[in-house]
């Protein structure tokens, strides 16, 4: 019974500073969910290919993460209490940066 969720794909508009307490609200509400507790968070920033989007740094700033995120790479975190979560910064439409993400978070799907 229930779904389970195996990860959690956050795409947010880089571009879009406008909307990004707004996206912070919904990812808040996504993290606090009890039924995705535990479920790696992959955040991507898109269309860095916009002059005007956020760096990554920014991003995770103004998403509030900039404590939270697990680090990238191989980062063993299974016999901690540690839900992974990490920011990648992309662009769909050069097809550039969200595989790195999917790399990363593919690890933590069993
Ligand atoms: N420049 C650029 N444009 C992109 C990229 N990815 C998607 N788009 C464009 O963004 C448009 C749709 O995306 P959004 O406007 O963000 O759409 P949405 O998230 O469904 O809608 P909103 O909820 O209104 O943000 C399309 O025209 C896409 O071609 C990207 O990496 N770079």
């Amino acid at each position: 019974m229930g779904n389970k969720v195996d990860a959690v794909v956050y795409l947010v508009d880089a571009a879009d500073k406008e909307r990004f307490a707004e996206s912070k609200k919904e990812l808040d509400g996504l993290l606090s969910d009890d039924s995705l507790a535990n479920v790696p968070f992959l955040v991507l920033g898109n269309k860095i290919d916009i002059p005007i989007a956020a760096s990554e740094e920014e991003l995770r700033y103004y998403l509030g993460l900039s404590n939270f995120t697990t680090g990238k790479g191989n980062v063993n975190l299974s016999d901690s209490n540690v839900r992974p979560l990490e920011v990648f910064m992309c662009s769909i439409v050069r097809k550039m940066g969200y595989g790195e993400g999917f790399k990363w978070m593919s690890q933590y799907i069993k």
